[in-house]
C-alpha cells in the first residue's frame, strides 16, 4: 500500500539482507556497518516511527513471517506491525504469536497454540502492565471486546466505540480513535463493541451509529466510512467485523426495533458494499414462506446478526448465528417458523448466496435465540474425520452440526415445546441429544401461585399488578448469550459460559413504530430469584458434559483455551480465573479492578507468552465498570488485587456541588446515559429492566432514589457512580416524566 512507503524502506531491506546473510557476520563490510548503524538509529528513533517507515509489500516478500533477528545489534529488530492482506491460510491458522481475528482465527476457536503458560506454572502468572483506555467508565458502556494483536501492536475497542492501538511490550498508547457519533437514542442493549478486525494496513470497526469504518493502522485516522443503515430506525453495530479475502463482513443489531437483519460484505480497501444477505428472505427467496402473515411482518422481522461470523476456506462458506424474530415476544402477528431467526446459517463467502440453515427454535417467542458465535472444528467420529460446527444457544443447549450441510453431527430431535397457546403456530423445537448445560423451564404461573423451585416473592422491584405472567428459564439473557465459547482440539471439549436465571414474562400489545423498541410483550428479571452462572466443558463427540463449574452469579465473559491445558474465564466480581482444561480444577485466579466481562486472548512477545483481557464491566450483568486493558505474563510483577481503581476520566463522578433543585432535562441525560440500556427509551422496557411506566415504585420519588442508590438484585447500585445532583435529577425525570406517562 502506497502510503506506507517512504525513504526508509530501502534501508530496511538492506538491513534485512545483512541479517539474512549471517555468513557475513564479523566482516568489516562498510555496507553492513551502514546497515547496522541504520538499524540502531531506527531502534533509537523508536518502535513506532520505525514501523511507520516500513514498506509493507517489500517486507512481506523478504520476510514473510517477520522472524529474522538482527545480526548487528543485541536488541531485536521490531517486526513489521503493518498487517498484510492476510491469506486465508494465515487467517485459519490457529493463533500463536499473533491473534489476528476476533475469535483467534476464522474458525472462532479461541484456542491459542502457546503453552509457555501451563497448568504447572500458571500459579506464577501476574500482571505485566495495565493501561487505562480513558473511556468507557460510565455505566452505559460495557467492555466486551477481545483485542487483536499483530507483531507487537494491539488494537482494542471500548464500549464508547473508542479504539486504541497499544504497544504490547509496554502497554503504551500509540494512538486513540474517538469516533464522531450522534447522540444515539435507540441503542437497544447498551453501548458496547465486541472488537475490531485488521488486515491490509487497516483497522476495521463497526460503530453504534451503524457505520463501518476503516482506520489507518499507523495513525488511527479514518480512511473510509460506510453507512450500513440508519441508526434512527434502530440499526446498530456491536459485533467485531471479519476480514477475509479482501472483504469485510459485518452483521447488524437491532432485533428489538423491528429491523431486518443481514450480513453485508464490503470491499476492504474502499468500503464499497459488495452484497448483502438478508436473514429474513424476501418474496421468492428460500424461507420467505415461513412468514405467512399477510401484514408484511417479514419486513421488520428482526433476525439480527450481532456476532462475528466464521469462515472455512475449504467449504467456501461463511457461517453465523442469528438473533430473535421481531416483535420478540409476540408471535401472533408473525405466524410461521420465521426463518432465519434463532438459526445457524451458512452462505457462500464470495457471493453471499444461501447454502443451508438450522433453526434452533421455530417461531421463537421467548427471545431464546442464537447470539453466541459459531465455532468450527474438525473431529473424528466413528473413525471418520468430520467438519463440525458448534453453537451454544440461549436455550441452554449446544447445537453440533456438520458444517458442510447443516445436518446434526450428533442427533437432534424435534420435540414439542411449551409455548403460549395464543401465540404459537409451530410448537416444536429442535432439542439436541446430550446434556443441556442449564436446566430448561418454561412455566406458566397465574400471579404468584406455585412456581416450582422458585419460592420467592414476585415483583420485588416492581409491583405485581399484571394479571397473567409466565416464569421462564433460561431468561432472554440465556443460557449462552454473546460471551464467546471456545474449542480445544487437545481435549476435544467445547467450553461455554452461561447464565441460569429466571425471568418474568407478561403480555402487552405493542404497535410497530419505526425507531422504537418493538418487543411485543414485557420481560423482566425476578429480583429475588436465584441467579447462577455455569462454566461448562462439553465433549463434542458425545454432546455430554465433561465438567461444569457453578457460580453464584452469571458467567458473562467468554472463554480462552490454550495448548498449555488451560481455560481462562472472567468473573463478574473482577477475577480472571484459570481452570485445568481437562479436569476443570481451578489452577489460578487474579483480582483485577472491575468486572471481567470480555474474553481474554493469548499471544507472544519476544518469545514470551502474554494473556490480555479488557476489564471494563457490563451494564446488563450489573458489574463494576472500569476502563483497563490488563496484560499478564509469568514475569509480571503486579500482584492480584493491588491495582487501584482507575480514575473516572469521563467525569460522571465529579462530586461537584449539589444543586438545590432537581432538573428534569439533566435527569433525562442521566437516564439515557445510565438507565436506557436496561429500561429502554422513556423507561418503556429494554433488556432485563422492567417497564417503568408500569411500575408503582417509579411513581414514588423516595423509592426511586433508594433504588438508584442501592440497586436491586439484578439492578446495580449507582450510589457510587452518580453524584447526589445526578441522582436527584434522574429521580425527577423518572417520577415526573416517565411514571406520569402511565396515567
Ligand atoms: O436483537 C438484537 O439486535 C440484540 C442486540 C444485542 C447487542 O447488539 O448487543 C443484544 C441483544 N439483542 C440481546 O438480546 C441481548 O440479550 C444482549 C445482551 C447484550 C450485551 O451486550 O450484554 N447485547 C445484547
Amino acid at each position: 500500500m502506497y502510503y506506507f512507503m517512504n525513504k526508509y524502506s530501502q534501508y530496511t531491506r538492506k538491513g534485512k539482507k545483512g541479517k539474512a546473510g549471517i555468513k557475513m557476520k564479523g566482516q568489516q563490510n562498510k555496507g553492513l556497518v551502514v546497515a547496522g548503524f541504520l538499524v540502531f538509529l531506527i531502534i533509537v528513533v523508536g518502535f513506532y516511527f520505525f514501523l511507520d517507515s516500513v514498506n509493507k509489500t517489500e517486507q512481506t516478500a523478504s520476510n514473510p513471517k517477520g522472524t529474522e533477528k538482527a545480526s548487528t545489534q543485541q536488541a531485536e529488530v521490531p517486526k513489521d506491525p503493518m498487517t498484510p492482506a492476510f491469506t486465508s491460510k494465515e487467517l485459519t491458522t490457529l493463533p500463536g504469536e499473533n491473534w489476528i481475528t476476533n475469535g483467534g482465527s476464522t474458525f472462532n476457536q479461541r484456542y491459542s497454540t502457546l503453552n509457555e503458560i501451563n497448568t504447572t506454572n500458571v500459579k506464577n502468572l501476574k500482571g505485566k502492565w495495565v493501561t487505562h483506555l480513558g473511556s468507557g467508565q460510565e455505566f452505559k458502556y460495557s467492555g466486551e471486546a477481545s483485542p487483536v494483536v499483530y507483531n507487537g501492536v494491539m488494537y482494542i475497542i471500548t464500549g464508547a466505540d473508542e479504539v486504541s492501538a497499544l504497544d504490547v511490550k509496554t502497554g503504551k498508547n500509540l494512538w486513540i480513535y474517538k469516533p464522531e457519533i450522534d447522540e444515539l437514542t435507540t441503542v437497544c442493549c447498551g453501548w458496547t463493541s465486541r472488537g475490531v478486525a485488521i488486515g491490509d494496513g487497516l483497522v476495521y470497526v463497526g460503530l453504534l451509529d451503524a457505520r463501518i469504518v476503516a482506520l489507518d493502522q499507523k495513525t488511527g485516522k479514518e480512511v473510509w466510512s460506510t453507512v450500513v443503515d440508519d441508526w434512527k430506525k434502530g440499526y446498530t453495530i456491536t459485533s467485531a467485523p471479519l476480514y477475509y479475502n479482501g472483504k469485510i463482513y459485518t452483521g447488524i443489531s437491532g432485533g428489538d426495533f423491528g429491523t431486518r437483519g443481514r450480513v453485508t460484505a464490503f470491499d476492504a480497501k474502499s468500503g464499497k458494499e459488495l452484497w448483502r444477505f438478508y436473514t429474513i428472505p424476501g418474496p421468492g427467496e428460500t424461507g420467505h414462506e415461513t412468514w405467512p402473515s399477510d401484514n408484511d411482518s417479514w419486513k421488520r422481522g428482526g433476525a439480527p446478526v450481532w456476532q462475528t461470523p466464521a469462515v472455512d476456506p475449504e467449504t467456501g462458506l461463511l457461517y453465523f448465528s442469528t438473533g430473535n424474530a421481531a416483535p420478540d415476544l409476540d408471535g401472533s402477528i408473525r405466524k410461521g417458523d420465521n426463518l432465519f431467526a434463532a438459526s445457524i446459517v451458512a452462505i457462500d463467502a464470495e457471493t453471499g448466496k444461501y447454502k443451508w440453515h438450522f433453526q434452533e427454535v421455530h417461531h421463537d417467542i421467548w427471545d431464546l435465540d442464537a447470539p453466541n458465535p459459531v465455532v468450527l472444528f474438525d473431529v473424528e467420529l466413528d473413525g471418520k474425520m468430520r467438519k463440525g460446527l458448534a453453537q451454544a444457544g440461549k436455550t441452554g443447549w449446544v447445537y453440533i452440526l456438520d458444517r458442510t450441510n447443516g445436518e446434526p453431527l450428533i442427533g437432534i430431535d424435534e420435540v414439542p415445546v411449551s409455548q403460549d397457546e395464543r401465540q404459537a403456530t409451530s410448537p416444536t423445537q429442535p432439542i439436541p441429544k446430550g446434556d443441556a448445560f442449564v436446566p430448561q423451564e418454561v412455566t406458566k404461573v397465574a400471579l404468584a401461585k406455585d412456581a416450582p423451585k422458585y419460592e420467592g416473592k414476585f415483583g420485588k422491584i416492581f409491583d405485581p399488578f399484571w394479571e397473567e405472567r409466565l416464569l421462564l428459564k433460561p431468561a432472554a439473557a440465556g443460557g449462552a448469550n454473546w460471551p464467546p465459547s471456545a474449542y480445544n482440539p487437545d481435549t476435544g471439549y467445547f467450553y461455554v459460559v452461561a447464565t441460569d436465571q429466571y425471568q418474568l414474562f407478561t403480555r402487552s400489545e405493542e404497535e410497530f413504530e419505526e425507531g422504537s423498541v418493538y418487543l411485543g410483550s414485557i420481560i423482566a428479571p425476578v429480583d429475588d430469584s436465584p441467579r447462577r452462572g455455569t462454566v461448562t466443558a462439553i465433549d463434542v463427540k458425545t454432546n455430554k458434559i465433561a465438567w461444569q463449574k457453578v457460580w453464584d452469579d452469571s458467567a458473562y465473559s467468554g472463554v480462552l483455551t490454550t495448548k498449555g491445558g488451560l481455560v481462562f474465564v472472567g468473573h463478574n466480581d473482577g477475577r480472571l480465573i484459570a481452570y485445568d482444561a481437562k479436569t476443570g480444577d481451578q489452577v489460578w485466579e487474579f483480582m483485577t479492578d472491575a468486572g471481567v466481562n470480555a474474553a481474554p486472548i493469548a499471544y507472544e512477545v519476544d518469545g514470551k507468552q502474554y494473556i490480555s483481557v479488557l476489564v471494563a464491566g457490563n451494564s446488563l450483568a450489573g458489574t463494576k465498570h472500569g476502563d483497563s486493558l490488563w496484560t499478564f505474563a509469568l514475569d509480571g510483577t503486579i500482584e492480584s488485587g493491588t491495582t487501584p481503581v482507575a480514575d473516572n476520566q469521563n467525569g460522571t463522578k465529579d462530586n461537584g456541588a449539589v444543586a438545590a433543585t432537581a432538573n428534569v432535562d439533566d435527569g433525562q441525560k442521566v437516564f439515557e446515559g445510565n438507565c436506557l440500556a436496561c429500561h429502554g427509551r422513556e423507561g418503556t422496557g429494554g433488556h432485563n429492566g422492567p417497564d417503568l411506566q408500569l411500575s408503582q415504585v417509579a411513581k414514588d420519588a423516595e423509592k426511586v432514589t433508594e433504588r438508584v442508590k442501592k440497586g436491586g438484585k439484578t439492578m446495580p447500585a449507582f450510589g457510587d457512580l452518580l453524584t447526589e445532583k445526578q441522582i436527584k435529577d434522574v429521580t425527577a425525570y423518572i417520577t415526573e416524566v416517565v411514571a406520569k406517562k402511565q396515567e
